[in-house]
């Protein structure tokens, strides 16, 4: 027994071959207002009035016939956004034209703007229709709308043209697209239809090598894509990162870092340290245990407990003079310090330093020597 999908399984017993299709793409130009959007609705078997500006483009997808489905770029033809038909040519492997011959200047518009389309590399070598779409029903001759174009032979793989004149016949009975495209040229047999037939039989024709242009640049479209799709995926990525930067900038201003305690200074005291004013509140009075307060407490202090320079030594011995860059220095020595809860009286002439007043020293990092 052999094996089968299930969907293999299906179609064989429907004694069926499944449809599969392959697909033409096609790229539908001319100025607005030519009839693009118009002659796609009727050739797809759509209602095509009331229609609206194609603002951009819209892909239409209609069945040809057994073996080929159609996906048509209709691309917007008012002078503001005929720049983007370039990016489409490289993308089908036909170009549908439609000129508008409804009055002279709407047929040189037509005229100036196929001429710059037709001459592009990717259009070059493509199979092309040319429809003449005229509301106005105005006469012209084919040999004058060929001499116009200026097609030199060669160029293209082909160059079909059709008149699509005023075309009123059976809109009311257009209600759906049920039928093929192929199916309703057999029933109508439009001349348009019949044309537009033999353009598709030569994008049949040469389909593989057509194709193989079509793959290339979408292939490219994709790369470019994605390429663009990384950059706005950096560029979003750098505008959160400035955002959080900005956010940290902010929260360091309203809460800057704990910066190293300030020593506090007193002013300048009055000369007579007796009449000295003392804040029992604040600082409690010399005593004698504060005078000898073991080493060991003074090294578990708080203020000992902040990571900062090695505190200098100071031998009793040492007769280095207070150096003139040690401003800390300077000014402990000339006022009086309230710190740890201790008051420091000032440096009277003369006088020796206290015990005290070494371990103030200490605390402080300050290189004073008594004299
Ligand atoms: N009856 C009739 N009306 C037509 C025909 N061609 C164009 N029109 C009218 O012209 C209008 C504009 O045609 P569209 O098909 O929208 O023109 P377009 O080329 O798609 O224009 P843009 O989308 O602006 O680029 C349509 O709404 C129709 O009313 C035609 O062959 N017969
Ligand atoms: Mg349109």
């Amino acid at each position: 027994m052999t094996d089968k999908s299930w969907f293999e399984t299906i179609f064989c017993c429907c004694n069926r071959r499944p449809v599969i299709r392959r697909e033409i793409k096609l790229g539908c130009f001319g100025i607005g207002g030519a009839g693009k959007t118009f002659f796609l609705k009727v050739l797809k078997g759509e209602d095509p009035r009331d229609l609206l500006r194609t603002n951009g483009f819209s892909t239409i997808k209609m069945e040809y016939d057994e073996s080929f489905q159609l996906t048509v770029y209709d691309v917007g033809g008012d002078k503001g956004i005929r720049g983007i038909w370039s990016n489409y040519y490289a993308e089908v492997h036909g170009i549908i034209y439609v000129i508008d011959y409804s009055t002279d200047e709407t047929f040189l518009e037509s005229l100036e703007a196929f001429d710059a389309l037709k001459n592009h590399p990717h259009v070059l070598k493509k199979p092309i229709f040319l429809l003449l779409n005229n509301q106005n029903n105005r006469e012209f001759d084919d040999v004058e709308i060929s001499n116009e174009t200026n097609i030199q032979p060669g160029q293209h793989k082909c160059v079909l043209f059709s008149h699509f004149n005023k075309y009123t016949g059976y809109l009311n009975n257009i209600k759906n697209a049920t039928m093929t495209v192929e199916a309703r040229t057999k029933k109508d047999k439009h001349e348009f239809q019949e044309q537009f037939g033999r353009f598709i039989d030569s994008i049949s024709e040469h389909y593989v090598e057509l194709s193989e242009g079509v793959k290339a640049a979408e292939l490219a479209l994709k790369i470019r894509q994605d390429a663009a799709k990384e950059q706005r995926r950096l560029m979003q990525m750098k505008v959160e990162h400035d955002a959080l930067k900005a956010d940290v900038a902010g929260l360091e201003l309203r809460n800057p870092p704990p910066q190293p305690a300030a020593q506090p200074v007193h002013p300048d005291p009055p000369s007579d340290p007796k009449s000295a004013s003392i804040n029992l509140d604040e600082s409690p009075p010399l005593s004698l245990a504060s005078s000898t307060i073991p080493s060991d407490i003074i090294q578990s202090s708080p203020e000992e407990v902040t990571p900062r320079d090695p505190v200098p030594k100071i031998s009793q011995t040492s007769t280095l003079p207070v150096s003139p860059q040690d401003s800390h220095a300077h000014i402990k020595m000339e006022t009086p310090i309230l710190r740890d809860n201790y008051f420091l009286p000032p440096k009277t002439p003369g006088r020796q330093y206290s015990r005290i007043q070494r371990i103030q020293n200490v605390l402080n990092g300050s290189r004073v020597v008594p004299k």
